[in-house]
Formats: structure tokens, C-alpha cells, sequence
């Protein structure tokens, strides 16, 4: 058995990636971002207050005849960019790329922050980190990944995300037409509950690879890939207007410049992101911001949506694996 959903990017930046989900029964079909850096399913509701949940997609459990409340569950979450939600819980069946998981947790939202309330590109969120993260209480639940896994024809999921177009989450499958080279497999910790590899070695451009040793996590609910500050000062040290805004807390240059493509190993191989996904996006005028930034020293480095979408990534559970090949 497989699944297979598409995604698109959430707005004109790339700055989130959205997937159609159905709960409960009938469905009902909500626009949620998929996040390998968390461990929560949670929705909008018909429990989020009505101010907060203006022009979200709810889930209403009460019109599912499979939705049952826990009893006595909650959840609370708090994200890297402070953003947090809270609420209690059911289970219900939720259908990704057309595969059914019954009894999945799905948390409905009684609180979200003001950065969810005006993000209306979402309804929620598909945790799809290690199951230890989940934050139900008093008994964590598990992903929707994590329940399908045993019953999927592999226990391995892609994420094929592109840059101002459809990719997709496959799920029991590996579609290596999405790639254009080889699959390289690195090992996970898991002890942190995320996807978290060591990369060995990193390259500005055509230059010489530095060895680096990096110790981050494959994030698709992170839009910008960062990194220790010493490779982020290296590589705009090569970018002629560059220069770090505070305003933007982040380097920004001038639109017009071409950037140099940043590469970074994966075991004996490297992906390379092209130096246009790391335009990101303009500020103002001509200003544009890095699609590289600091990790700002919170003791990982995320290699969020920017490198994601110069590679196919299969998040291998089942044998505690990463796999990147460059697309
Ligand atoms: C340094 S983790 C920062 C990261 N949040 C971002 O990347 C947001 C995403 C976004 C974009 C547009 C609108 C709303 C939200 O975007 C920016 O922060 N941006 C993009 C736009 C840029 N101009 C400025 C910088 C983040 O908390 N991710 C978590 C998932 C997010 C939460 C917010 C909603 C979307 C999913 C998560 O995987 C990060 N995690 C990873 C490991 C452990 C804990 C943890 O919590």
C-alpha cells in the first residue's frame, strides 16, 4: 500500500507547503503544512475561537462519525519562531494521498498565536518528526507517518518540493524519476526525535569544499536553510552588496546580483542549491533576503525548504535513514 498527495508552495516566497487532508467521516478536507520538524497533527476547529479561526478551514468532529474525543488528553506547542497552539484531542480517520489511517490523533485547537490567526494559508499541521516530540498529555500519541508506516509496502516517505510549483509527499514508495542523480543514505540520531544527520563538508560556488562538521535536521516546516554563522558569513562574503540587515535580522544584497550556488556533503556526496533558491525573496525596492541565514547558534542547523527544493529527500524510519539525491 502507498499514498501520494501533492503540494504546492502556500505564496509567492515559498514560504510554507501546503497539502489537502482529509478527516473524519464524511471528509472533511483541510490545507495543511507538512512539518518533519514536529510531531503534532493538529487542525483548526470548530473548538478555536471563531475570531481566530476566521478564513481557516475547520475540522468539526462532532459532524464525523468516526471522530471520538480522548478523554482527559491536551496538547500544547511552542515552534523555533515562537508561534504556539494548544487544545485537546481526538482520533478520527485521516486520509493523506489516499491512504487511510483510523485512530489518528488529530488535536483541535481551543488557542493558536496571532502568527496562525493571520496565516491563513494553513489549517494546521502534519507532524511528521519522531514520535517521542509529540506533546499530548498524558499519553503522547503517535504521527500520522508513524501509524501508516506498518502497513505502507515501505516504512519510507519523500518530500519533492519545488520552488513556485506542485511537488508531492509520496508515502510506501520511493519515485526516483523525481531525481536527477543517486539517492545518498546517511544515518539519523534520533535521541532529539528529529531527522538529524551530520554533513561533513560544505562549498561556495565552484570553490574548494571546507570541512565543516554540521549537525542539522531536515525541516519542511522550516522555509530557510540555516547554518552555523561562519559559513553564512563565507558565503556572503562572495556576494558583492550583501551586507546584514538588522531590520530584517538577516543578510539582504541587490536583486540583481547573480549568487553563488551553495553545496553541502551528504556522506561521500553533495547537493548543490542553485544560487536562485537562495534569492529568496525582495524586501523592498531591489533589496532581496538570503534564502541562507544564521542558525543564530541554537545548537542545530535546519536545512529547511531552501535546500529541500534542490533535492528529493526519503525520510527512511525503518532504517533510521535520510536519503538526498539533487533533483
Ligand atoms: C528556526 S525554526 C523557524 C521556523 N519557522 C519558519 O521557518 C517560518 C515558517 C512560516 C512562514 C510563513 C508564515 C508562517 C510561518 O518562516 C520564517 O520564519 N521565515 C520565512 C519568511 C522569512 N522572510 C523570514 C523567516 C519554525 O518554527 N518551523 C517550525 C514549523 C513551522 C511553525 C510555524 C508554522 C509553520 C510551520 C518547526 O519546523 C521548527 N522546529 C524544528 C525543530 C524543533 C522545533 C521546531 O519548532
Amino acid at each position: 500500500q502507498t499514498g501520494s498527495a501533492p503540494n504546492h508552495p502556500s505564496d509567492s516566497e515559498d514560504d510554507e507547503y501546503i497539502t489537502n487532508v482529509s478527516i473524519g467521516t464524511p471528509a472533511q478536507v483541510l490545507p495543511l503544512d507538512f512539518d518533519t520538524g514536529s510531531s503534532d497533527l493538529w487542525v483548526f476547529s470548530s473548538e478555536t475561537p471563531s475570531s481566530s479561526a476566521r478564513g481557516h478551514t475547520i475540522y468539526t468532529p462532532s459532524k464525523s462519525s468516526t471522530s471520538k474525543k480522548v478523554s482527559g488528553a491536551s496538547w500544547s506547542i511552542t515552534y523555533g519562531d515562537n508561534s504556539s497552539s494548544s487544545g485537546d484531542v481526538y482520533t478520527d480517520t485521516v486520509t493523506i494521498g489516499g491512504f487511510s489511517v483510523t485512530g489518528q490523533a488529530v488535536e483541535s485547537a481551543t488557542k493558536v498565536s496571532t502568527q496562525f490567526v493571520q496565516d491563513t494559508s494553513n489549517s494546521g499541521l502534519v507532524g511528521l518528526a519522531l514520535d517521542s516530540g509529540n506533546t499530548v498529555k498524558p499519553t503522547k500519541q503517535k504521527t500520522w507517518f508513524s501509524n501508516a508506516s506498518s502497513h505502507l509496502a515501505q516504512p519510507v516517505f519523500t518530500a519533492d518540493l519545488n520552488h513556485q510549483a506542485d511537488g508531492s509527499y509520496n508515502f510506501g514508495f520511493i519515485d526516483t524519476t523525481l531525481a536527477s542523480g543517486p539517492i545518498t543514505y546517511v544515518p539519523i540520531s534520533t535521541g532529539n526525535g528529529f531527522w538529524e544527520f551530520t554533513s561533513a563538508s560544505y562549498a561556495i560556488g565552484g570553490g574548494s569544499s571546507k570541512k565543516h562538521s554540521t549537525d542539522g535536521i531536515a525541516d519542511t516546516g522550516t522555509t530557510l536553510l540555516l547554518l552555523d554563522d561562519t559559513i553564512v558569513d563565507a558565503y556572503y562574503n562572495q556576494v558583492e552588496s550583501a551586507q546584514y540587515d538588522d531590520s530584517q535580522e538577516g543578510y539582504t544584497f541587490d536583486c540583481s546580483e547573480d549568487l553563488p550556488s551553495f553545496s553541502f556533503a551528504v556522506g561521500s556526496s553533495t547537493i548543490t542549491v542553485p544560487g536562485s533558491l537562495i534569492n529568496f525573496a525582495p524586501v523592498d525596492g531591489n533589496t532581496c533576503f538570503g534564502g541562507l541565514q544564521s542558525d543564530d547558534g541554537i545548537g542545530i542547523s535546519i536545512f529547511g525548504d531552501v535546500a529541500i527544493k534542490a533535492a528529493l529527500v526519503v525520510f527512511d524510519l525503518g532504517n533510521k535513514r535520510l536519503g538526498w539525491a539533487q533533483k
